[in-house]
């Protein structure tokens, strides 16, 4: 925004401030119906379109965002396809920002999954169809040498929290290049929706350094650069400078959040960057927040303590090594070795048991940390025998891996065997609901990666836990924006899990719920960001001063405003700096 003199200001004022009419600034009424900042629609009065020149753009009735809000969700409501859904929801946002939040604050468990899992997959597979401007930054490898003018494009100024993917394994999908941005605008969206992140800190990034995958880079419609991905030294070049801009134009304390990264990478950069910036990887840790949340619960359920299990994971990538090493933390926290706790962990990926001697050979040093001292195992069934575990994690992309035969053997060996199939979307779960309470004979814990109906059987009903890492980011991402944290360290992650388990109730674990319900997703951001924030000031991480006395006024002062007044507000504010 450019700079004023006082006196230019004062000229520039219209001032009318009566009832609930807020009409400031130099904006014209026009602009500001067409800037979803701005933007009211309908709730504009008559006398601000007087004032602004707008009187006759819009019909006279006069609405409250409430009464927008419901108009809205009938027209949503009224739309049968899936993607459909998902293309008037970000409409609506790029159109009337504030009312596309209130409606998913309103009808949040209508609205998300519309905007995120599972529908935000559709958007992957259909995305020249739904690409919107201005969404998502586009930096491409071809950029390389000037990824900071690139970054100065973006119109937001003050950026405190960027989502970034390069596509590289987008979902249970695999490598999507460009057509991965979807997700990283779904995943920032989450964290104003659940979190109250202000929007405009927030800015979803989709790096282009091509695509493997020939048949998403050959198909006529591919919008983004038609090569395959560069050696890694080049990867490396492009991600460091991209690092290094994110610093020089936003300052250290914008948290950078990584997604769908592909695995090596993902891991790699996780390594050389935790410590240097502030940023984290959710695929890796987020899903280990949430599902050691979920397991701390299915314990809890079942009468039984963290070390009394055994957990097998099918697939060895983020995710389940996310799983994993927070699962190493608490078990050591309850007092057991680093050899007692990594005993109660396996893996299995697409080539069998993770085992040091397996004839495959070599193992990534990530999956080194778990391998076992023993021969080789290669199918999922054989590893359940042999081990008898108490927990079975899906975290593959391998549709149906769990058979009939893995699941009655989990029923077999467990009074209550706790079976999440985690892939996403649907389509790539290990598992359904009905086939893990089929098998299991109605014995199971289950829980999904995406949302599920509640499951009838045998006449009782039951509560799909959804074990989705939107019961952590957002309020960590609230949490470490707010005190401005140099970094997060595994701490943080135990606390944000332990604030996700502390919020299940009695009676959510009378009804199987590993996780509270998607209601309180809002009170679980919240929940967590103070108590990252707590634990940032305590543990000498963050970087805003002085202390806050009350964190909790502290957080909610941060909070975005779902008033359209609060518009206007916030753009003065800007104005007067
Ligand atoms: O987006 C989701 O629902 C979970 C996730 O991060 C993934 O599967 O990569
Ligand atoms: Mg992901």
């Amino acid at each position: 925004m450019p700079k004023k003199s006082k006196k230019q200001k004062k000229q520039n004022e219209v001032n009318f401030t009566g009832g609930d009419m807020y009409v400031q600034g130099e904006i014209s009424g026009l602009m500001r119906l067409k800037d979803k900042f701005f933007n009211k629609d309908t709730a504009f009065t008559i006398e601000e379109r007087q004032l602004l020149g707008i009187h006759g753009l819009l019909p006279p009735v006069v609405r409250t965002i409430e009464d927008q809000v419901e108009l809205c969700f009938m027209q949503f409501l009224d739309i049968d396809e899936d993607l459909m859904r998902y293309c008037y929801l970000i409409r609506l946002a790029a159109r009337n920002e504030r009312l596309f939040y209130k409606l998913l604050a309103t009808h949040g468990d209508k609205c998300l999954p519309y905007v995120y899992t599972p529908t935000v997959a559709l958007a992957t597979l259909h995305a020249p169809y739904v690409f919107q401007f201005p969404v998502v930054l586009f930096i491409t490898i071809e950029d390389k040498g000037h990824v900071y003018n690139v970054l100065k494009n973006w119109p937001q100024p003050d950026v405190r929290a960027i989502c970034v993917t390069d596509g590289g394994r987008i979902l249970g999908f695999g490598d999507m290049g460009l057509h991965g941005y979807p997700i990283p605008k779904g995943k920032a969206t989450l964290y104003t929706a659940l979190a109250g992140v202000r929007p405009h800190y927030c800015l979803p990034i989709c790096l282009d350094v091509g695509c493997n995958n020939s048949e998403v880079r050959e198909d006529p419609l591919y919008m983004g650069l038609k090569r395959k991905r560069p050696a890694r030294a080049e990867y490396d070049e492009f991600v460091d400078e991209f690092m290094e801009a994110v610093v020089s134009r936003y300052g250290p304390n914008c948290l950078v959040h990584f997604e769908d990264i592909g695995n090596t990478d993902a891991f790699r950069l996780l390594t050389k960057y935790r410590f240097k910036y502030t940023m984290f990887n959710d695929d890796i840790q987020g899903a280990g927040v949430v599902a050691l949340a979920a397991i701390a619960s299915a314990a809890n359920i079942s009468n039984t303590k963290l070390e009394d299990h055994r957990v097998l994971f099918q697939g060895a990538g983020e995710a389940a090594l996310g799983i994993a090493n927070i699962l190493f933390i608490a078990l050591k926290t309850e007092g057991l070795d680093d050899n007692e706790a990594r005993s109660r962990i396996w893996l299995r990926d697409s080539k069998g048991l993770v085992a040091y001697n397996r004839p495959q050979g070599h193992l990534s040093e990530y999956k080194l940390a778990f391998a076992r001292k023993r021969a080789a195992i290669e199918k999922l069934e054989d590893c359940v025998r042999e081990f008898k575990p108490t927990i079975l994690i899906g975290v593959s992309a391998q549709h149906g891996s769990f058979s009939r035969e893995v699941l009655e053997l989990m029923a077999l060996y467990n009074k209550r065997p706790i079976i999440f199939a985690m892939s996403n979307p649907p389509s790539k779960a290990e598992c359904t609901a009905e086939a893990a309470f089929t098998h299991t004979r109605g014995k199971c814990l289950f829980a999904s990666g995406s949302p599920s109906p509640p499951l009838v059987y045998a006449g009782e009903t039951y509560h799909i836990t959804q074990v989705n890492s939107l019961y952590g980011f957002p309020g960590i991402v609230m949490g470490a924006i707010a005190c401005c944290i140099s970094h997060l360290t595994p701490g943080v992650f135990i606390v944000a899990s332990h604030t996700i388990s502390s919020l299940c109730t009695d009676d959510d674990y009378h009804q199987c719920r590993l996780l509270p319900p998607l209601n309180k997703l809002t009170l679980c951001a919240f929940e967590i960001a103070c108590n990252v924030v707590e634990y940032a000031y305590k543990n000498n991480l963050a970087r805003r001063k002085p202390d806050p006395i009350d964190i909790r006024a502290f957080v909610k002062h941060q909070m975005y405003d779902l008033n359209y007044e609060a518009a206007i507000k916030t753009w003065l504010q800007e104005y007067e700096k």
